[in-house]
């Protein structure tokens, strides 16, 4: 192996294990959506997702070769200079990667940790708050399913409020339920979210209320 190789290697083991991870963007923003909606927030979104919804708002996340590997020391060092102590993570699809050196790091620095993740792979991490959105193009792994503290089922189709009551059978009774219109058909779905949740009122409507202040 030549030193190049010895480099990739070492940075792939580290990566494997949480110690290193792509880092599309981090930044100080409010939360837009779900149940912390409103509160600030600094943002940690990694790189890469094989999820592949048609409507994701972030399609450039999603080849993760294209971000640079950051430590999570430095990572955390970044979330620190900020006053805010709540923290999201978010992608790209996080749990492709392994989050327990990470949240651990995020937890001693005295954050309160929060994610945002398709369910799409092996649950890993120290979260206080979990928000689960399942994907039609991708199934859930397992191990969601008792972690999460929010259902977020973004309507897109008229059969994704069937997709959502599936789901809704599958988390824990503590769970609360949101639906949230996808951002392009919004005018559509939004008339008919409001009139779903009004007559099955365990839901709430969620809003990219971000996107109306046009912050990040
Ligand atoms: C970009 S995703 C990243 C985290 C993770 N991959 C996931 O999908 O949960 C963050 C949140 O934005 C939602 N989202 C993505 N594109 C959207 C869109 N066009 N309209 C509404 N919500 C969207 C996702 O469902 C998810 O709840
Ligand atoms: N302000 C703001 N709130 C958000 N909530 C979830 C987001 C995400 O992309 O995961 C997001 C985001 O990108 N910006
Ligand atoms: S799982 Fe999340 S990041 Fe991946 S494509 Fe879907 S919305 Fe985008
Ligand atoms: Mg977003």
């Amino acid at each position: 192996m030549d030193t190049l190789d010895q480099v990739a290697s070492t940075t792939q083991e580290l990566v494997a294990a949480g110690l290193q991870l792509p880092l599309m963007e981090a930044f100080y923003t409010i939360q837009g959506e779900g149940k912390f909606t409103g509160h600030p927030a600094y943002f940690i979104r990694l790189g890469g997702c094989d999820v592949g919804c048609v409507w994701c708002d972030v399609k450039e996340s999603w080849e993760a070769g294209k971000w640079p590997i950051v430590s999570i020391e430095k990572i955390v060092d970044d979330a620190c200079s900020h006053p805010g102590r709540l923290v999201v993570i978010t992608g790209g699809e996080p749990l492709m990667y392994n989050l327990n050196p990470l949240t651990k790091l995020l937890k001693e620095k005295g954050f309160t940790t929060n994610i945002e993740t398709s369910g799409a792979h092996p649950f890993s991490g120290d979260f206080d708050w979990v928000c689960f959105s399942p994907k039609k193009f991708k199934k859930p792994h397992p191990s969601i399913y008792d972690q999460a503290d929010e259902l977020k089922v973004v309507i897109f189709h008229d059969s994704d409020f069937k997709f959502a009551e599936e789901h809704a059978q599958s988390v824990r009774s503590s769970c609360e339920l949101r639906l949230q219109p996808e951002w392009s058909k919004a005018d559509i779905f939004t008339p008919k979210l409001i009139d779903y949740v009004k007559s099955h009122p365990s839901w709430k409507i969620s809003l990219q209320t971000h996107k109306f202040m046009d912050i990040p």
